[in-house]
């Protein structure tokens, strides 16, 4: 309406009969045209944007990136509050349109109502790279091959028997970091659980995805360290995350350094990849027969099945390494630090712990969590203040959607801030406060629960792109930490009396500092 209103009076003035205001003309239409894009800059809300999500005032060129600190999912909460009522709010990050959900009610409104809708996910070459097309589940876009590949690694990989069939491997590899962790404590040696711990969940995954843990042929701190390079790549700063158009421009020459140093990394996982489907291509376990196969087995056997190329396959199990890693690895580590600085909390769950197993078990097995309450509310507790993806990945729509009333245009990308919704005081009593017994009621587990039922609580996800590792990471995190407060007393390294819990964002959030811990042999 605007620009029709600054089209006419240049018309009029450009025919008006007055040599001055004829040659002022151009001048002034492009000092109007201006302003009229300022306004657009700046102000939201009102008028024909008023089917729009709010949104605060941005900036030309950058949007609301200015906006977007070093944490985002706590700048977008301080935003929200702010300017999208806590509900829906739509950004600009550089020329991309974000969407914000922040309570449960968006949430659902995203993740349910039109959870068709938002399915997809933003492409990017360095993604495309590293995931092999993509032909990976986490980062495809929605369609028949992504559909293909979930419900392959849901059903194949990652269902309930699965992950059972893993017990013997967990319960030994949770013996091993026991053992060691003994031999630091007979000498009071501060250890680093960090370590320890982000080993331990990668040889879990070892285990799992290729039959046994690298650690004893060194390969696990390649893969490590290729995980780590991958995460650092996808969760940078890419220009085509925030100017695509500008990103496709003279052939993509802006992001030729990006796809370079994607592809060096991707030729590193070729090596490791290569090598294990090589490997088992000449041993391959059937998996029907043999509840031990592990996933490359299990690939290689339904390969047919499900027409996969090499490259399907290697997408789907970099997917597995990284998205299996590091989330859970985060959950310990964030459980041992809330642990350390709660006390009544660990004496609690060691008192839990021990009293359920007999005295002097050098191992405890899985079946001994059963019934542990307060190992599973600490567990949740630490889910609801640390999902390790706050902001879950990013999803894409790819047609306008009209939500709740507003509507969302189509290449929009979308968040759901679920660390602003486990954190929200209007649904959690002292919703800051590490307290595990907001979960029990009558020593019974209750309240709201993270299986993707609950707005409320949103730590997996919830509808067609939710995790579909909740129960490998589960079984996983609970056995290690029941380990590790059963057999061992911790304390901070002597000087230090408080534990650093600053965060650094990337696809997961971390903490910033390593848990450094001494642990102490117990005498059950
Ligand atoms: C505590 C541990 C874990 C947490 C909190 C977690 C959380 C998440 C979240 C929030 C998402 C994104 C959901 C969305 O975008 O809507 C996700 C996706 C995914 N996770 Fe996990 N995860 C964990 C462990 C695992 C494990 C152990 C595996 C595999 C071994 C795994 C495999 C995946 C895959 C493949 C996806 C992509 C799903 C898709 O795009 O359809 N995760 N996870």
């Amino acid at each position: 309406m605007i620009m029709d209103q600054v089209a006419v009076f240049y018309q009029q003035l450009a025919a008006a009969d007055v040599p001055a205001a004829k040659s002022f003309a151009p001048l002034l239409f492009t000092l109007l045209l201006l302003l009229f894009l300022l306004r657009r800059c700046f102000f939201s809300g009102g008028g024909e944007k008023s089917k729009l999500p709010p949104s605060p005032p941005a900036l030309p060129l950058i949007g609301h990136l200015h906006l977007v600190g070093a944490l985002p999912h706590v700048s977008l909460r301080r935003l929200a509050a702010r300017h999208g009522g806590d509900d829906l709010m739509l950004l600009r990050l550089g020329a991309v349109p974000t969407l914000v959900a922040s309570s449960p009610r968006a949430a659902q409104a995203v993740l349910r109502t039109h959870d068709q809708a938002f399915a997809s996910r933003p492409r990017s070459v360095v993604g495309d790279v590293l995931t092999y097309g993509p032909s990976d589940v986490g980062f495809a876009p929605y369609g028949e091959s992504w559909r293909q590949a979930k419900k392959l690694v849901t059903t194949h990989l990652l269902s309930a028997k699965k992950v059972q069939s893993y017990r013997a491997a967990r319960e030994e590899e949770v013996a091993m970091v026991i053992a060691k962790i003994r031999d630091a404590a007979a000498t009071t040696t501060t250890v680093d659980m960090s370590e320890v711990l982000s080993t331990f969940t990668n040889d879990m995954v070892g285990r799992a995805v290729a039959g046994r843990s690298f650690r004893v042929e060194g390969r696990d701190k390649v893969l490590r360290e290729l995980i780590r390079d991958g995460m650092a790549l996808l969760g940078g700063f890419n220009l085509e995350n925030f100017y695509p158009g500008l990103a496709k421009a003279g052939g993509g020459v802006l992001t030729w350094p990006a796809r370079r140093g994607a592809e060096r990394l991707r030729d590193r996982w070729d090596e490791v990849l290569d090598k294990f489907i090589d490997e088992h291509a000449g041993n391959c376990r059937n998996q029907e027969e043999d509840e031990e196969s592990d996933f490359i087995d299990v690939l290689l056997s339904v390969q047919q099945e499900y027409d996969l190329t090499r490259n399907n396959i290697k997408g789907i199990l970099a997917d597995m390494f990284a998205a299996g890693t590091d989330p859970a690895y985060l959950i310990l580590e964030f459980a041992l630090a809330e642990l350390m600085l709660n006390r009544a909390a660990m004496t609690k769950l060691q008192a839990e712990v021990r009293s359920s197993i007999p005295k002097g078990r050098n191992t405890i097995n899985e079946q001994h969590l059963n019934g542990m309450t307060y190992l599973k509310a600490v567990i949740k507790e630490t889910l609801r203040l640390h999902p390790p993806s706050p902001l879950l990945l990013p999803h894409f729509l790819k047609e306008d959607c009209v939500v709740d009333g507003y509507t969302i245009p189509a290449g929009t990308t979308m968040f759901v801030n679920v660390w602003a919704i486990g954190r929200d005081p209007k649904i959690w009593d002292a919703a800051e406060k590490f307290m595990p017994e907001r979960f029990i009621h009558e020593e019974e587990i209750q309240g709201f629960d993270f299986r993707g039922k609950d707005f409320q609580f949103l730590s997996f996800g919830s509808g067609r792109r939710m995790c579909p590792g909740m129960n490998f990471a589960l079984a996983s995190v609970e056995i290690m930490l029941a380990s590790l407060v059963y057999h061992l007393n911790w304390e901070l390294p002597s000087g230090v009396d408080d534990i650093d819990m600053t965060e650094v964002f990337g696809l997961t959030v971390s903490r910033k500092e390593k848990l450094l811990l001494t642990p102490m042999s117990d005498t059950v």
